[in-house]
């Protein structure tokens, strides 16, 4: 039977646009906050608020076929998708698009949607009721928004009614003003004739570029994204605000340009972009909603049209490794990618540059690989690894720069080994080593099996903050409503769990939400799942190597918090502390440990242990001193400098006692 949480309209909008930089607040209309039941909205709970779980039943697609096939449905496979009549329209000829990964649904024509449990309730149901269709009416009925919902959608529609019908066309404007906006956004060379057909008008308040989305069903506004233009110290900085807010904002700008039997597209990462390939090129292009920082799934049903798909997402490493991992979701196999470089930027640019844009779109490469190539087929990849060192080296902590002279940063890919003591606050540390990298866009997922995700939440937002809010509650809201907009999800696991119930929800996690680091806090929490082994050290190294496995093939960084084998209250740990074998210490790249006994020199004090590290071989150790108010660690000023030492030098290398062993030792120390 159709429940309530069951399908959800496409069209709803739920949250208003959060960091509302660009209008006066004066005119915005006002969020709602905590105690305003009496105005019609409900008190926002924290842990609903607050946290993004994950909570899958997986379905592959040979069940979603098996099903299809037991219950008559013929279906068209297709390269995302699986395409099915839909059962929500009298048409047959209206389809229903089901996701190959997650089963979940989308009806083009109604724009109704839902999980793959939705979908076979529905079929349920049509067969119970011996219709030939299901009203999308009398589905709806069990779809009201609640109070809240209902309240911000209002809101979000007000905003996007009142800045649209504002915003001006940049014919209609003095040539004079129109191109003073064109020269902001390096977009002189891009007609009034193409603006207008992609709908994009100019915000003259706040002098910001307004581009539409449209309902793909009717052409009435579903939202929009403003750009503006933000001169900092002569830099100018380009600044997106999107209606409804960026969970709920998915726009493929372009898309209502595109024809319906159009079968080949190129994809951008940026709406100036796209205007700029079709004027040079007269191709159909289409720009993702967020860029290169995520591609949600639910776009895919509107790309099951082209059989070719060119990548062009922009001109430096990380675009060059967004395209590859965009392209296995939509099937490499009708993919193309444009590799970014000198001869090569983006689109815009290379316009601007002069550049034949569609000389530019035939250099494009197969997305598809063989499983032996040649150097000749690599030589392009390593020239931009060289070429781009600081990008490939990873994402910097702003908080840790010691971290970073070690480390040299965070990259996709690896595995991190954390342990520390009991007790010594490694769960503390790694929230605010892994929140640090998400404040700086590095989508990640938590897996805390210990500690509870409401007391993590806590933990971080304090991080977050930095204070302590509990002794000013009023301003809750207002660092909710900051800390809600990082790219933060969590498992909803608490206690013992399979490894194959955690990688599955990982897997799903980084296809929903393209997730860049997964925090495993911690090992044992799955050893006592594993049957298959007597030996504990085997279970150890069989879950080390899945998610070793994991991080490689799904270009996720995975860390990992394993508490130490054995502690001895005379010595500090080391590498073999945690490993029972040396496969387990292969399988990381990084190693990291919390000292906290010998090194000690006051309360609070801990040191952080470099003692792997496979990108660049620099190992080492610096102080951290921890503040209770706001739970997070820092270098203490004055001795600030990291120790690069060797392992077994570790137990004398605090920079208090050892000033004089510095060493930088090369290579992988621990194989
Ligand atoms: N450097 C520190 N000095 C004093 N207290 C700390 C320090 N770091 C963390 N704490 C506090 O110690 C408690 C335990 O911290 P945390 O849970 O992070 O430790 P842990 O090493 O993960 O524990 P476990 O070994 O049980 O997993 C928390 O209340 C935390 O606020």
């Amino acid at each position: 039977m159709i429940g309530h949480a069951m399908l959800r309209c496409a069209l709803h909008w739920a949250i208003p646009a959060r960091g509302h930089r660009l209008l006066p607040r004066a005119t915005a209309p006002a969020r709602p906050k905590h105690g305003f039941a009496a105005a019609g909205f409900s008190r926002r709970h924290f842990k609903k608020d607050l946290l993004s779980t994950l909570d899958i039943s997986p379905v592959t697609v040979t069940e979603i076929r098996q099903y299809l096939r037991d219950n008559n449905l013929s279906f068209h496979d297709g390269y995302s998708c699986l395409h099915v009549r839909s059962p929500f329209t009298p048409s047959k000829d209206n389809l229903l698009f089901l996701d190959k990964t997650t089963g979940r649904f989308l009806c083009k024509e109604t724009l109704l949607e839902g999980s793959w449990e939705d979908f076979k309730d529905s079929m349920d149901l049509l067969v119970k009721e011996d219709c030939s269709f299901l009203n999308p009416d009398t589905i709806t009925s069990y779809l009201e928004d609640s109070d809240s919902e209902e309240g911000e959608r209002q809101l979000t529609n007000m905003e996007v009614s009142r800045i649209w019908t504002k915003a001006v066309w940049l014919h209609d404007l003095e040539e004079e003003d129109a191109q003073l906006i064109k020269v902001m956004f390096n977009l002189s060379k891009i007609t009034n004739a193409t603006l207008k057909k992609y709908g994009v008008k100019c915000f003259q308040p706040t002098k910001s570029l307004v581009f539409p989305w449209y309902n793909p069903r009717d052409s009435t506004m579903k939202g929009l994204k403003l750009l503006s233009a933000v001169c900092q110290d002569d830099v100018v900085d380009y600044v997106e605000t999107v209606y409804p807010g960026p969970s709920r904002y998915h726009n493929l700008f372009g898309i209502t340009v595109a024809g319906k039997k159009d079968t080949e597209v190129v994809i951008t990462s940026k709406e100036v972009d796209s205007l700029a390939v079709h004027q040079a090129t007269g191709m159909t292009t289409i720009s993702l909603p967020r860029g290169i920082t995520c591609f949600p799934p639910v776009l895919l049903p509107y790309l099951e049209q082209f059989k070719r798909i060119t990548l062009w997402l922009g001109d430096d490493l990380r675009a060059w490794e967004a395209s590859k991992l965009f392209s296995r979701k939509l099937s490499i196999k009708r993919c193309s990618l444009i590799r970014p470089g000198d001869k090569q930027p983006s689109p815009l640019k290379g316009l601007n540059l002069g550049l034949n844009l569609n000389k530019l779109l035939k250099t494009s490469l197969p997305a598809s690989h063989k499983s032996i190539i040649s150097f000749r087929q690599l030589r392009s990849d390593v020239f931009s690894q060289l070429e781009n060192i600081e990008q490939v080296a990873g994402v910097k902590w702003m908080r840790y720069p010691e971290l970073n002279n070690l480390l040299k940063g965070h990259r996709k890919g690896e595995l991190t080994v954390f342990t520390g003591p009991t007790g010594s606050g490694k769960t503390t540390f790694i929230s605010e080593y892994a929140l640090d990298l998400c404040m700086q866009g590095v989508n990640t997922l938590w897996g805390s099996f210990e500690l509870s995700n409401v007391r993590l939440a806590k933990v971080m937002l304090t991080q977050f903050s930095l204070q302590r809010l509990e002794e000013q509650l009023d301003k809750y809201d207002e660092w909710a409503d900051r800390f809600e907009e990082l790219p933060l999800y969590f498992m909803t696991f608490h206690g013992e769990q399979n490894i194959k119930s955690v990688i599955d929800t990982m897997q799903h996690a980084v296809y929903m939400y393209d997730i860049n680091h997964i925090v495993i806090d911690n090992l044992q929490f799955m050893m006592g799942q594993e049957h298959l082994f007597s030996d504990k050290f085997a279970v150890q190294d069989y879950i080390v190597g899945a998610f070793r496995k994991f991080a490689t093939e799904n270009g996720c960084h995975v860390t990992l918090v394993i508490h130490p084998r054995k502690e001895d209250d005379d010595k500090e740990l080391q590498t073999s502390s945690i490993f029972g074998s040396a496969k387990a210490s292969q399988e990381a790249d990084n190693v990291l440990i919390l000292q906290d006994r010998k090194l000690v020199s006051g309360p609070g004090k801990r040191h952080l242990q470099v003692s792997k590290n496979r990108f660049d071989g620099d190992i080492g150790v610096f102080s951290l001193e921890f503040s209770k108010s706001t739970l997070t660690f820092t270098s203490s000023k004055s001795k600030a400098k990291v120790k690069k030492v060797r392992e077994n030098e570790t137990a004398d290398a605090s920079p208090e006692t050892t000033p004089a062993k510095k060493k930088n030792i090369k290579g992988d120390p621990c194989t």
